[in-house]
């Protein structure tokens, strides 16, 4: 691969600067807040607001990943045999990834491929979309790790974030371009949000409960929010992340990545595994709410995104959460003495504001609502 002769740097924008019409006055969370645009433009080095402290960096040299996480087919008989895979898979990765879903190839293909064109408009056309507050319904930004001294070093990534289901009130705070991007999730939301239901019963009884247990504990309304995530070619993958290490806030999180293209890792005994991009298949993880839900047996666990130099990568995650007033505790059908309860039961509003103070760090969310045993 070889880069364009002429140095071109990632578009930045001062969000209050540049976009005074999209400004809340009182938010703090403004003032902080640049946004890197990392489309559409090679460059021949990582500029530094995006480099990474040593410590910090994805250190792509170690040995090669053996072992990919497990893939499901959702249609093997019996079905018990599939709630038996899927509930090993919760206990020993937090990742599976499922096919023979039932959802149409040709449609998370489009998917995907409007997303991107959405990611490669140039800048002035996406700076309508770029965050200036936190609750914003629908939000373009990056991600950021803290380094020493509190600086902010960005990911290599643009984040694009908005619900997925039911989309009919917010349909006009969608993009008007590509023309497609509006009908094409609001096709992509029902079929995922069919499965997320399929997934719920299975994972439920997996911990041998209820198939609808998990749905029901989740609550009557719960968030679905979507972030797609654009990770353009990277002069120097060494130096930055994709995304940082983190673990989900949801409950449990669908993600498509485009085929052909690796970038997502999961921790797994310590080391580094590739998530395979598998043709047709959707990836699977346990978010922290079913992590308490389940007393600590299924896990949700530590993923990162790394950049490469020739290929972009492009993915959507589709979250299952719930709403701010659900109370999150351990299920009592899942303790008894040899299983006493590990967490506390909280307000879901409590995680999510413990979840905003640890921003930019390498986040220890449901640590904080340990029981101490
Ligand atoms: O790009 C990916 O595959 C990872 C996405 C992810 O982990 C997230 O959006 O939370
Ligand atoms: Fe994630």
């Amino acid at each position: 691969m070889t880069f364009p002769d002429l140095y071109n740097p990632p578009f930045t924008f001062r969000v209050h600067h540049t976009c005074r019409e999209f400004h809340k006055k009182s938010s703090d969370f403004m003032d902080a807040q640049t946004f890197h645009f990392v489309n559409g433009s090679s460059p021949l080095s990582v500029s530094p607001h995006h480099i990474l402290p040593q410590d910090k960096r994805p250190n792509l040299n170690q040995p090669p990943l053996l072992s990919s996480v497990p893939v499901i087919d959702l249609m093997e008989e019996p079905c018990s045999l599939v709630v038996d895979k899927i509930s090993k898979a919760c206990e020993e990765y937090g990742f599976f990834q499922i096919i023979n879903h039932g959802v149409p190839h040709e449609l998370c293909d489009r998917m995907l491929a409007v997303l991107t064109a959405f990611f490669e408009l140039p800048p002035q056309e996406k700076a309508p979309f770029l965050a200036t507050d936190q609750t914003q319904q629908v939000k373009l930004f990056n991600y950021y790790v803290k380094s020493d001294g509190q600086k902010k070093v960005s990911m290599w990534s643009e984040c694009f974030a908005h619900p997925w289901h039911p989309l009919d009130d917010i349909l006009h705070l969608l993009p008007q371009n590509p023309p497609q991007y509006r009908e094409v999730i609001v096709e992509y939301g029902k079929e995922i949000y069919v499965l997320m239901k399929r997934l719920l019963s299975l994972i439920s009884q997996g911990l041998g409960l209820e198939n609808d247990c998990l749905e029901t504990k989740i609550g009557e309304k719960p968030a679905f929010r979507a972030q797609g995530n654009y990770y353009p070619p990277c002069p120097d993958p060494e130096l930055t992340l994709g995304l940082n290490v983190h673990t989900d806030v949801s409950a449990l999180t669908i993600v498509r990545q485009l085929e052909g293209v690796t970038g997502l890792q999961v921790i797994k005994d310590g080391n580094w595994v590739q998530v395979e991009p598998i043709p047709n298949a959707f990836v699977i993880n346990i978010g922290d709410q079913i992590q308490v839900l389940s007393n600590g047996r299924f896990k949700s666990v530590h993923h990162r995104a790394v950049t490469n130099k020739t290929r972009k990568r492009v993915s959507i995650a589709t979250f299952y959460t719930p709403d701010k007033d659900t109370i999150i505790g351990p299920i009592r059908d899942l303790i008894d003495e040899q299983h006493p309860p590990l967490y506390w039961e909280y307000r879901f509003s409590e995680f999510l504001e413990e979840f905003f103070k640890q921003e930019g760090t390498r986040r220890m969310v449901k640590e904080t609502f340990e029981l101490k045993v």
